[in-house]
């Protein structure tokens, strides 16, 4: 389903003008491919120049894959992964919404992540960047059982987009269209998976001094003392109000993964580590030493929206080398190198 390049041959100059418009790429048209994954559930494949691809699952609108230059994977995704209802990937960017974990009377992260969203092919604008060619809007409406554990109608955009660069955005627009004059509230995550080369040999940047929420301790808060984060066992931290760029240092690849987000304040942090990796069922035994998730979210302070209000919430990924020093602790500087 590429969009088709644009092709005149030569209308009568009357009808040239309208042809035109009828041909012509709009900046907004997508590019993508569908095609069947996993489970026989679709997918849509994104490619970007110079090898660049994603991959993106219409269950859950989940990110399934993102590829560099090289065809290196960037993110996890479990080798006993279940690619069917009731249960999300493992692995990718799964979307919590409208809860996320435990923080609410909804299963854990919410249905967003285990429902079949849609493809929007006829979204509202949305400011883009004329470099981007690839990208595609997918969208989820709540269905009557929906209905029933969550009373709220909503409109979920999600626009995954593939840069010149090999960045990957997720943009998500929520729009509350409950039509009785009531707000409703929620939590979200882009709850993401990162390949990395051994989790003893990362670390991460900008979370460091900050205060979080200690899902192993009851959601008793902390304030994080000392450098970087390391990983020497399990760790699901909820850190508040985390800065707009957070930096994952792999050490052995010698790649850092520069986060950018916009709209949510939090960022959680999880690696399940030896034993919850054995209880899992679809989560390899020692997979937990190659991923490792960073989670832009919004926790501790839930979204309103009244009627027709829309909220905006935005993540942006490169995975660019690590020409990195110690004690540059500016994420900014690993982007420039
Ligand atoms: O197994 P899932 O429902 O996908 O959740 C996986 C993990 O997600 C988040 O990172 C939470 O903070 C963890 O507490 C949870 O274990």
């Amino acid at each position: 389903m590429a969009a088709p390049p644009p092709s005149s041959p030569s209308p009568p100059p009357a009808a040239a003008a309208a042809a035109t418009q009828q041909t012509q790429p709009h900046p907004q048209t997508p590019f993508y491919e569908l095609v069947k994954g996993n489970s026989g559930i679709e997918k849509v494949l994104l490619r970007g120049t110079r090898g660049f691809s994603a991959e993106v699952y219409l269950y859950g609108a989940q990110v399934t894959s993102w590829k560099n230059d090289h065809a290196e994977e960037l993110l996890f995704v479990s080798s006993k992964a279940i690619f069917k209802p009731p249960k999300a990937i493992r692995g990718g960017i799964p979307i919590c919404f409208p809860q996320f974990g435990t923080h609410g009377n909804l299963e854990q992260h919410g249905f967003a992540r285990n429902r079949l969203w849609t493809i929007d092919d006829n979204p509202p604008p949305l400011p883009v960047n004329p470099a981007i060619k690839s990208f595609v809007d997918l969208i989820l409406r709540p269905s009557d059982e929906d209905l029933k554990i969550w009373p709220h109608s909503f409109e979920f955009r999600l626009r995954v987009a593939l840069g010149p660069n090999g960045d990957l955005s997720l943009t998500s627009r929520i729009r509350n269209t409950n039509t009785d004059g009531r707000s409703f509230s929620y939590t979200f995550a882009y709850h993401t998976y990162f390949s990395v080369s051994d989790i003893s040999e990362v670390r991460v940047e900008g979370l460091e001094t900050m205060d979080y929420l200690d899902n192993l301790k009851g959601k008793e808060r902390f304030t994080e003392q000392g450098d970087a984060i390391v990983f020497e066992s399990e760790i699901d931290k909820v850190y508040l109000a985390a800065p707009s760029k957070i930096a994952i240092i792999d050490h052995e690849k010698k790649r850092t993964f520069v986060l950018t987000k916009e709209g949510l304040p939090d960022a959680v942090v999880w690696n399940p580590w030896d034993k919850k990796a054995k209880a899992m069922q679809d989560f390899g035994d020692g997979e937990y030493k190659h991923m490792l998730c960073v989670e832009p979210a919004a926790v501790e302070k839930p979204i309103t929206l009244k009627p027709g209000e829309e909220w905006k919430g935005r993540l942006a990924l490169s995975a660019v080398p690590s020409s990195y020093c110690s004690g540059q602790l500016d994420p900014l500087k690993v982007l420039q190198g």
